[in-house]
């Protein structure tokens, strides 16, 4: 059967990490949406925003998850993903939802400094944090699963992932 692991949250709350330690630990494809789209665009996440505007990285994002291959794998997605209805339907339809729950300290001292991300750049500290407010309630709404993440490292993280992914599975 396929099957698909998605995980969501805001930036900075570790789905790129955890997706591949959790391929690892399950022995299964992983796939990053944000160095997918790099990758179909030949460009990068800021030039894509720079050149073409937010909303049709939008649409970019909803069109990857429309195409995207039909094989079991973890599918780390962008810290937007989850704000549309549509993409929200086509994970539930096609997987498991993991919402990484991550403190919006831990977030910033992870993201403050970091250029690839075009809404960090684009914000102040203050208005990331009333964005991370917002968006939480999407977050909630789409996942099947919550995981918190203060005060656990990667591997604990990575370790309950695979352990909900087990239990769930088939169901
Ligand atoms: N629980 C944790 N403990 C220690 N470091 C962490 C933890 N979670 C994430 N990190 C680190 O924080 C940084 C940001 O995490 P990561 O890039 O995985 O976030 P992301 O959710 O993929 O963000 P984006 O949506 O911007 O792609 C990475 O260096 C990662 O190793
Ligand atoms: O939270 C967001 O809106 C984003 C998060 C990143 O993963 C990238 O998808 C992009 O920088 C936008
Ligand atoms: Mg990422």
């Amino acid at each position: 059967m396929m099957y698909k692991v998605y995980l969501i949250g805001f930036m900075g709350c570790g789905k790129s990490a955890i997706g591949r330690r959790l391929s690892y630990l399950l022995k299964m494809p992983y796939y990053d949406m944000d160095k997918e789209i790099v990758k179909i665009q030949k460009r990068t996440i800021p030039e894509i925003f720079e050149q073409e505007g937010e909303e049709y990285f939008r649409n970019v994002e909803t069109e990857f998850l429309q195409n995207f291959r039909n094989e079991s794998c973890i599918i780390s997605t962008g810290g937007g993903v989850a704000m549309n209805e549509e993409n929200v339907q086509i994970m539930r339809d096609t997987g498991l939802v993991l919402y990484l729950d991550a403190t919006f300290h831990d977030i910033w001292m992870r993201i403050k400094n970091d250029l690839n991300r075009p809404i960090v750049q684009n914000s102040t500290k203050g208005e990331l944090e009333q964005l991370y407010k917002h968006r939480k309630r999407f977050y909630k709404k789409a996942k099947h699963i919550t995981i918190f993440t203060e005060n656990r490292t990667l591997k604990q993280i990575t370790e309950y992932a695979g352990y909900q992914v087990n239990r769930l599975k088939g169901e």
